[in-house]
């Protein structure tokens, strides 16, 4: 096992930053630390590749403006733009901005609005490249369009497993992310080494936690957060508020974690509301914000003077960041204020150091107009779909067997539904009065409950939708593989679970057909009307981003199938103008459950069974009741049974 001291992790990393460009396949990780050519990428498919560790991590960006709304937001949509998003007006949030960021810790702060997170996104490539223009670089060199899955990037809340231990976070994130050539011990040993940098040892088998079950402090969970990145083992580390949340003890561990990394040689760059000086003094460079646009950008050593400079004195003991976030305030509010800051800033003698730019750079910001922000390009995957599939799986397996809470309810329910349909159809007679309609009643009763009960299949993913939002941005792994994922570990087994027992159940005391084929015609029957029905949930919750919202709209798709299902009324007798919904909602759910069952129960083959005309069919195969028989309970009389 590595010392967490010496520099093993470091040295053995094979995975670091990426920073060219047209570089399609790289053999030798010498060879391209600093090859780079300016211009379009032309690969469909472009391979994620390592460069050495020796590359400093040095970002600089230029000229960087982000305008959102109006034609952007169009453009970013891609299709189907209404005419008032078109209409829109355009916001702009970040302002020429221009700077560099080197090894160690480098802050950036400002009034909340500022545009901090923005930056963070624009610089880490987490921004859709339309609405943003200007040039970032690393190392001097452009970056390579598989930078932003070289690079770690811990987003502001928590985003991890919930129901994993830490030790199995970190491993999720080490074998998808980590590329195949990395042997399964070297895995092993990066995440032991990330646990021992974060003094995570005590708690690395300790479930994170979820909203029932306490877990690990909130420190841990954002270290935890911050090794699923540091298992990349990335030259430039991303945090957008780390310490937001958390206690201040808390927080200065946090902080203190991360100074040990950057003190390694990495680039960590992120945004902070107000540290205590203590922490204040752990940064090795400060960049201040306001409205979108920097006013200091600079080391902390040189603050306080050079608000001075400028005309603001820092009193004796006062925290300079509470001192210049004060400025900054006033600034974002007082548009003259502002502008005296800008001026200062632009100064030829201050920030001098952001003027001196490498000859590279030089090169492509004498080009005048530049556009260095390039549309998405498709990055191979670092595993094979097989690979991620397994371990997405796994997750997804262990998810649902330690939090199976959802499990049990559904199955409970089946029984007891299984249980009351039984008992109130108990053992139906064969006759044409009573016996059509219980089992007309019957067949209605479990179609509606097979629909209904899908609805549960709404929560899994919309609980998962940051997670899988973060992880898919972080290159885990491919959209199909969540989604394959999710139904054969997690949506699959609650239908046919429940369903089968519904069945064993419902079926024998309803007094159906005792044979083994119509058995499993009625399992088959009903299950797949609950994987259709959780199907339209599936679909629904990838489109709506609250529970409310995703509960609404399947709410109505059932209903309006079930309407049209010719069930509850016979279509022809709808308005016309309302037919046209019968063609869409005649492959429904409702529509072939019903055809199915009754087909089963009935042995009519082919035909619809609903009305009393099919009904009449039946006659020879049923017993007419004493007093009850099925001509006689026809609203319309002997007339309509002719017909
Ligand atoms: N997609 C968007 N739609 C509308 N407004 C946006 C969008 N993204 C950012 N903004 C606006 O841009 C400005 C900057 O947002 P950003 O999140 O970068 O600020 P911040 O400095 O990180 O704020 P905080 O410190 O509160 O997190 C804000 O006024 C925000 O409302």
């Amino acid at each position: 096992q590595p010392d967490s001291e010496n520099d093993e992790c470091q040295t053995t990393a094979k995975i670091t930053l990426l920073s060219s460009t047209s570089i399609n396949s790289v053999t030798d990780e010498n060879d391209m630390s600093r090859t780079a050519i300016v211009g379009n990428h032309s690969t469909s498919s472009i391979s994620r590749v390592s460069i050495p560790v020796d590359a400093s991590g040095t970002l600089s960006f230029h000229e960087i403006n982000y305008v959102i709304g109006g034609k952007n937001e169009c453009k970013r949509r891609r299709w189907s733009c209404p005419t008032f998003l078109k209409s829109e007006e355009q916001k702009q949030i970040l302002f020429d901005i221009s700077g560099k960021f080197s090894g160690g810790m480098n802050a950036i702060m400002g009034p909340t609005g500022c545009g901090k997170s923005s930056l963070l996104d624009v610089l880490a490539d987490r921004k859709d490249p339309h609405g943003t223009s200007g040039c970032v670089l690393v190392d001097g060199v452009l970056r390579h369009p598989s930078y932003k899955y070289a690079v770690g990037y811990v987003v502001q809340e928590n985003v991890f497993s919930e129901t994993l231990t830490v030790r199995e976070n970190l491993f999720f994130s080490a074998n998808l992310r980590l590329p195949k050539t990395l042997s399964k011990r070297e895995k092993i040993d990066r995440v032991l080494c990330v646990i021992a940098d974060l003094g995570l040892e005590s708690c690395a088998n300790t479930r994170m936690g979820t909203a029932f079950l306490r877990g690990v402090s909130g420190g841990e969970k954002k270290r935890t957060c911050i090794g699923m990145e540091l298992v990349l083992s990335p030259k430039i580390l991303f945090l957008d508020e780390p310490t937001t949340g958390l206690d201040a003890a808390t927080a200065n561990n946090v902080m203190h974690c991360l100074k040990r990394l950057a003190e390694k040689g990495r680039t960590i760059i992120f945004s902070i509301h107000q540290p205590r000086y203590s922490i204040f003094k752990l940064f090795d460079t400060v960049t201040f914000m306001c409205n979108g646009q920097f006013v200091y950008h600079g080391t902390i050593e040189n603050v306080v003077s050079y608000f001075s400079t400028i005309g603001y004195q820092c009193e004796t003991h006062e925290n300079p960041t509470d001192f210049v976030l004060d400025i900054l305030i006033d600034a974002s509010q007082t548009p003259t204020i502002l502008a005296k800051l800008k001026y200062a800033y632009n100064e030829p003698a201050n920030h001098s150091h952001l003027k001196a730019r490498p000859e590279f750079e030089n090169n492509i910001s004498n080009r005048g107009h530049f556009e260095c922000f390039q549309h998405q390009i498709a990055v191979e995957a670092a595993q094979s779909l097989g690979t991620e599939l397994l371990y997405v799986s796994q997750r997804t397996l262990r998810n649902s067997l330690r939090n199976p809470a959802m499990a049990i309810a559904q199955v409970v329910v089946s029984i007891m539904i299984g249980f009351l349909v039984g008992l109130v159809f108990y053992d139906l007679k064969k006759t044409t009065g009573h016996g059509v309609h219980n089992r007309l009643g019957t067949i209605f009763f479990i179609v509606v409950n097979q629909i209904f009960s899908t609805m549960t299949a709404i929560e899994p993913l919309l609980q998962e939708r940051a997670l899988f939002f973060h992880e898919y941005a972080s290159g885990y792994y491919r959209i199909r593989t969540f989604f394959i994922a999710k139904l054969l570990c997690d949506l699959l087994p609650l239908r046919a679970v429940p369903s089968i027992l519904f069945s064993l159940i419902a079926y024998f005391m309803i007094g159906l057909r005792r044979t083994v084929a119509q058995f499993f015609i009625f399992l088959v029957t009903i299950f797949m009307a609950s994987v259709f029905g959780a199907a339209v949930c599936f679909f629904i919750s990838t489109l709506a981003s609250t529970y409310a919202a995703a509960l609404i709209v399947v709410v109505l798709i059932f209903v309006a199938m079930m309407i049209f299902s010719g069930f509850l009324i016979e279509l022809t007798s709808v308005f016309s103008w309302l037919s046209w919904m019968q063609f869409g909602l005649k492959l429904c759910l409702p529509n072939q459950t019903d055809n199915g069952l009754m087909i089963l129960y009935f042995g009519e083959t082919g035909e619809r069974l609903h009305s009393a005309t099919y009904i009449t069919k039946l006659l020879p195969f049923y017993k007419v009741d004493g007093d009850r028989s099925f001509g006689e309970q026809t609203i319309d009389g002997p007339q309509a049974d002719q017909n």
